[in-house]
């Protein structure tokens, strides 16, 4: 058996399309695009990339991105202050600060600046907790852009055992709080799970969001499994996922790759997010379902 490859990238750029083609709408009635704005602190290559890449697909969109570089060096003052001018800033609706942060900075103090209205990563604790409550939040972009790939290829989720591999804040227990909400039975393994292949040999959907290259074995899954690939590792070999592709997709039913798997939807949904914040806060109704 082979398993059906999932698009990613051919997912994620019909999103944007459809993303794309509410923004004259918006901006009829407010005489303003949606606006993203962009933080970037210290020289990461990899972040400033992703940081490039956002900006190019936010303009695609027809929306207005809004970039700031700060010195690796900057002080936590300085930044917060940029996040509390971009917080009153009415153009700006959706801020992201690109993670990991400078060591001596603290990420959790950032994230519960920013105005939970305009939080299109969905950090906040307020949208951490919209979301486990079933209030309309904003939802974190990794895990929403699996679930659109997980109700694509399986349609209604309702019923279906799924395990989430990772339990981080980005990743991992949104990605839990979504399918749960979506009526799955949803198991939750981390680094002290004892004997991961037992749950994974029961599970239909399988979430890897791990950090650890080519962690999970084709052999640990049931065979028919859906199997969402999340990880981004940097190796010799080039970039690999935390799922070893060869063996899972011998013994899966459907499976992302890496890349063109879920990273191309995490750029997508970051746009849908920000299209979805201008419009409530705007007041302008869109039918957030249908996007
Ligand atoms: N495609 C995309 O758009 C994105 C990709 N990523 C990628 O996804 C991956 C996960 O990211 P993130 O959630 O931020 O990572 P974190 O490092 O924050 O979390 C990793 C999780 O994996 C768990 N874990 C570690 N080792 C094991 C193990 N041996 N068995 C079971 N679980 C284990 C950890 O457990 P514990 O809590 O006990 O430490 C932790 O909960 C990374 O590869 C990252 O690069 C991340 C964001 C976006
Ligand atoms: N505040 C914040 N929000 C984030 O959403 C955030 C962040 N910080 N820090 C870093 C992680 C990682 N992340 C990715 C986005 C796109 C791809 C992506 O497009 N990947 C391509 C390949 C890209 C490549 O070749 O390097 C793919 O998988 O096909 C991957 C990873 C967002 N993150």
């Amino acid at each position: 058996m082979s398993a059906r490859i999932i698009d990613g990238k051919a997912f994620a750029a019909d999103l944007r399309e459809r993303v794309a083609s509410h923004v004259p709408a918006f901006r009829e009635r407010t005489g303003r695009s949606p606006g993203l704005a962009v933080v970037l602190v210290g020289e990461d290559p990899a972040s400033a990339v992703y940081v490039r890449n956002k900006g190019k697909m936010t303009r695609a969109a027809g929306m207005e991105s809004i970039e700031h570089r700060l010195d690796a060096k900057v002080e936590q003052d300085e930044l917060n202050a940029l996040v509390d001018r971009l917080n009153a800033d009415p153009t700006v609706d959706g801020i992201l600060v690109q993670l990991p942060l400078p060591p001596h900075l603290d990420a959790d103090e950032v994230i519960l600046r920013i105005d939970p209205d305009k939080d299109v990563d969905g950090f906040h604790p307020v949208n951490a907790g919209r979301l486990a409550s079933g209030l309309p939040a904003m939802v974190p972009c990794t895990p929403l852009g699996c679930l659109m790939l997980l109700e694509d290829e399986l349609g209604d989720l309702s019923g279906k055992d799924a395990v989430v591999i990772g339990r981080s804040n980005i990743v991992g227990k949104p990605m839990a709080a979504l399918l749960t909400a979506k009526s799955c039975t949803v198991t939750v393994a981390h680094s002290r799970t004892r004997n991961l292949p037992h749950y994974l040999k029961h599970a239909d959907i399988v979430v890897a969001a791990v950090g650890r290259p080519q962690f999970v074995h084709g052999e640990w899954l049931k065979p028919g499994a859906t199997v969402i690939d999340v990880g981004i590792n940097r190796t010799e070999d080039g970039l690999v996922g935390d799922v070893d592709f060869d063996s899972a997709a011998s013994m899966a039913g459907a499976i992302t790759p890496v890349p063109g798997g879920v990273g191309p939807m995490t750029i997508a949904v970051l746009l849908r997010n920000t299209l979805v914040a201008a419009h409530r806060r705007e007041g302008v109704p869109l039918d957030e379902s249908a996007i």
